[in-house]
């Protein structure tokens, strides 16, 4: 049986000028997570942010990307950046569909979905968020909602392209400040469904991670989970010690460390 590489990655939202990210970004190049084999590790910085930090982690195992794209490649479109300049500026990622971004931007399934089609025909892999709300949770209908998100994606997705798709599921009612982090076992049904879902549409599975109160205290007991892929952290993460910490305690509960 394969080895797991767990991807372990940070988004920094709204934070961080460039010379804190960059701080952030050359504590993590002199640790040991910057050679690592044993995770696959990568930071999502604002987009201010994503050259600098791209160019400090250069040559790294810590991959870098971005937190949103538009599906164009050009044009107007005042205050939205493109796959190309994200290229441009270092990422190899992208992060799409954060709740955050349904809920206050308006993204809904079907843009979520032009843009995950853009990022693969420039080759970024896609890291694609899904949740339920509470009220969907609340009603047992969590699946479903997942169930559709996802469907949403892969009626972008080429079979060879599903290997640059990494789903994160992310409960809305886990997230941020007052977030209550999902019970392991119940993410690891939600993920297990959308690897089901993978393998119906394309006759593999797909990597799921976790994210939603992320922490050192629980980061362990998610990342064992057997149909839980990694862990993509926010506030624990936030300073390069605690995300080094996260790593490393995973790391050390990896079989054969
Ligand atoms: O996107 C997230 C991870 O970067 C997510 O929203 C989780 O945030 P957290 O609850 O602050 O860990």
């Amino acid at each position: 049986m394969a080895v797991k590489r767990p991807w372990i990655g940070t988004s920094w939202k709204m934070n961080k000028t460039r010379a804190e990210a960059e701080a952030f970004a050359r504590a993590l190049a002199a640790s040991k997570v910057a050679s690592t084999r044993k995770v696959l590790p990568f930071v999502i910085p604002p987009f201010t942010a994503i050259a600098g930090v791209a160019e400090i982690l250069s040559g790294t195992a810590v991959r870098v990307g971005a937190q949103n794209m538009h599906w164009a490649e050009a044009g107007a479109w005042t205050g939205e950046i493109s796959a190309p300049m994200i290229k441009d500026a270092g990422a190899t990622m992208v992060e799409l569909g954060h709740s955050e971004r349904r809920i206050h931007f308006g993204e809904t399934d079907e843009t979520v979905a032009l843009k995950v089609k853009a990022a693969l025909a420039h080759g970024l892999l896609a890291l694609v968020c899904v949740g339920d709300t509470r009220a969907e949770f609340e009603a047992g209908a969590t699946a479903s909602a997942l169930a559709r998100q996802v469907e949403a994606v892969f009626s972008v997705t080429e079979p060879s392209q599903l290997s640059r798709v990494v789903i994160a599921y992310e409960p809305v009612w886990s997230i941020g400040e007052g977030g209550v982090p999902a019970d392991p076992d119940f993410a690891d049904e939600q993920h297990a469904l959308i690897k089901k879902q993978a393998v119906a549409r394309y006759g593999m599975p797909i990597d799921v991670v976790y994210g939603g109160s992320v922490n050192p205290a629980n980061c362990r007991e998610l990342a064992a989970r057997p149909s839980i892929d990694g862990l993509f952290i926010g506030r624990s993460a936030w300073d390069v010690q605690g995300y080094v910490g996260i790593v490393e305690s995973v790391c050390e509960s990896l079989p054969g460390a």
